[in-house]
C-alpha cells in the first residue's frame, strides 16, 4: 500500500513532505501544486458532472428532463419524497475507501480522477447521467458518446462501451452493497453505436447470493427500437481491507 501511495504521489515516499517541502525533487515543477492550489483542491466544492452542460444534445436533454422530472436528487442524510427515480450525482474523484482515511484520501484525490470524468472538454467523451429506482432493482443511464470515443470509423469503441456498462452496473451494485468490485463482465455487441448519439443503458439486479450480485444490462437506442449491446456482470462485495491490500 505504502508503495502504491508513493507511486501515486509521484515517487515521494512520505505524505508529510508532500504537504510541506518535498523530500525528493519533483520530476517537473508542475507535479507538485503550490500550497494555495492544494488547499483549493482539497476544500473546493466538487462539480457534479451529471448536471446538463452546453454539449448535451436535444435527446440527452429530453431524457434527462424526463427522468429528472420523476426524481429526487440524492442528498446525504435526507429521505426521498417517494418518487420513482433518483438522480445520482457524479464527481470526478472516486477514492473513498482505498486510502485509509479521509485526510489521506483527499491528498490522493488531488491527483486521481475517475476514468469517465477526466476529460475537461464538455461533450468530447463520456457525457452521462444515472438514475436509480427507489427499490434499487433498476438503474438507467442516459449516455451521449463524444468524438474522442471513436473505435470503428464514426462509431463508439467497444472498450468505451464496456467502460460505460461497468460504470452503470458498478454504480448500481454499489448503491445496493458498497464497496464492490467487478469480478466478471460478459458483453455481446449487437449493433454499433454512432458517435455523438445518445443511448440508454439499463441495468437490472437479477439476484444476490451472499456477497455476489448478478446484474444484467442492455444498451439500446433511446426509442428502444435498436439493441446495441447486452451484458451480464458479477460484482462481489468486498471489505475496505481488500482495497488496502493493493
Ligand atoms: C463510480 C463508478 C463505479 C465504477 C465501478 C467499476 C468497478 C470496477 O471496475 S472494479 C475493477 C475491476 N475489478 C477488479 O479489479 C477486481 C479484481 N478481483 C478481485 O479483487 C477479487 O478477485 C474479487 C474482489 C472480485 C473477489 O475476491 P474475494 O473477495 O477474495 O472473493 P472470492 O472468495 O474469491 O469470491 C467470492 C465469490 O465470488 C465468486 N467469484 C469470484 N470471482 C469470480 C469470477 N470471476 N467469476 C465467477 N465467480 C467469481 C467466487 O467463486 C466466490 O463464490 P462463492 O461465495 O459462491 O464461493
Amino acid at each position: 500500500m505504502a508503495r502504491n501511495l508513493a507511486r501515486i504521489l509521484g515517487g515521494c515516499g512520505s505524505l508529510v513532505p508532500f504537504m510541506k517541502t518535498p523530500a525528493c525533487p519533483p520530476r517537473n515543477s508542475s507535479s507538485i501544486p503550490p500550497a494555495r492550489t492544494l488547499v483549493q483542491m482539497l476544500f473546493s466544492k466538487s462539480r457534479d458532472f451529471s448536471l446538463p452542460n452546453s454539449s448535451w444534445g436535444e435527446e440527452m436533454m429530453r431524457l434527462y428532463e424526463f427522468y429528472n422530472g420523476q426524481s429526487d436528487v440524492e442528498t446525504e442524510g435526507e429521505e426521498n419524497q417517494g418518487r420513482e427515480w433518483k438522480r445520482l450525482p457524479s464527481y470526478n474523484r472516486s477514492l473513498k475507501y482505498a486510502t485509509g482515511g479521509v485526510y489521506l484520501s483527499k491528498i490522493i484525490q488531488s491527483k486521481a480522477r475517475l476514468f469517465t470524468r477526466n476529460i475537461r472538454e464538455p461533450g468530447a467523451a463520456f457525457e452521462y447521467v444515472l438514475f436509480i429506482n427507489k427499490e434499487k432493482e433498476r438503474c438507467v443511464c442516459v449516455f451521449q458518446a463524444g468524438h474522442l470515443l471513436e473505435g470503428p470509423p464514426g462509431h463508439v469503441h467497444g472498450g468505451a462501451i464496456a467502460t460505460m456498462i461497468d460504470t452503470v452496473t458498478g454504480t448500481h451494485a454499489s448503491a445496493i452493497s458498497a464497496p464492490v468490485m467487478t469480478a466478471n463482465l460478459n458483453i455481446d455487441y449487437r449493433s454499433p453505436i454512432p458517435l455523438g448519439s445518445t443511448v440508454l443503458i439499463e441495468s437490472t439486479l437479477e439476484k444476490t447470493e451472499g456477497r455476489k450480485l448478478y446484474i444484467s444490462c442492455k444498451v439500446t437506442s433511446t426509442d428502444g427500437s435498436k439493441r446495441h449491446t447486452d451484458a451480464t456482470a458479477l460484482f462481489v462485495s468486498i471489505s475496505v481491507a481488500h482495497l488496502l491490500k493493493g
